[in-house]
């Protein structure tokens, strides 16, 4: 489903950021991606989005190569991949129902959709009665499960989360671990950069790590 294949990424001016990383994805497993502060976690991730493209080897997500990409696929490549955030980078003038809808309100759904399945990826996440509250008075926990439903809601295959518990508290991360579990249960691939090794280990998964730009244990 993703699969790296020898990826380096070099920024300008800078050195090998990722080194001959190579691991494959099946669809429906759920991976963790840790690794010490700058070992290439979150530009990792940015190249699963297209937001970075790398500068050797193949990123292919359906067999798709990422980086042979035009500018105009992009949108559609990137609503296969739900992006899930630290700061959950919702807006604050909107309520939690237009957070949600944004996907679908840029893939041009009709109201009545929306609504649905606004509503819909709300009660996934144990929100649904939320949707008129704007975010600054939802918890942390709830924020992110705002934005859990946001990456969601177009049942994208692939769900790449960058440090999705840095804000929480141990309690509320297991609960977000598990609403992931979750979604892997239905077959959505899970990929979670985490550098939270305890929580990491209480889960059965997949560990990926990253050190110093290059894959030592998958
Ligand atoms: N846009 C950029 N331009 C130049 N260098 C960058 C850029 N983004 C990241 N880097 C560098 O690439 C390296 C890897 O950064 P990256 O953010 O991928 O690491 P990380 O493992 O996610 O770290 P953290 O856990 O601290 O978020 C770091 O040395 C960083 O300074």
């Amino acid at each position: 489903m993703l699969k790296f294949d020898n990826v380096s990424m070099r920024y300008p001016g800078a050195g090998d950021v990722l080194r001959n990383v190579s691991f494959h994805l099946e669809r429906g497993e759920m991976a963790f991606l840790t690794g010490h502060s700058g070992a290439g976690k979150s530009t990792l991730l940015k190249l699963i989005a297209v937001i970075e493209r790398c500068t050797r080897g193949r990123v292919l997500l359906d067999g798709e190569n990422l980086n042979q990409a035009k500018d105009r696929q992009v949108p559609y490549i990137r609503r296969k991949v739900g992006l899930i955030f630290q700061d959950y980078k919702l807006l604050q003038d909107r309520t939690v129902f237009d957070n949600v809808a944004l996907p679908l309100v840029i893939a041009g759904y009709g109201h009545h959709e929306v609504s649905r399945r606004v509503r819909a990826s709300l009660d996934k996440v144990g929100l649904l009665g939320k949707e008129k509250k704007y975010p600054l008075v939802l918890s942390g926990g709830e924020q992110q499960r705002v934005g859990i439903a946001r990456a969601v809601v177009n049942k994208p295959p692939l769900i790449v989360a960058d440090e999705p518990t840095g804000n929480l508290d141990p309690e509320l991360s297991a609960e977000i671990m598990h609403l992931f579990e979750q979604f892997q249960q239905v077959g959505v691939t899970i990929l979670i950069a985490s550098h939270d090794i305890s929580l990491i280990a209480q889960m059965n998964h997949r560990i990926l790590k990253l050190d110093h730009g290059q894959l030592v244990a998958s």
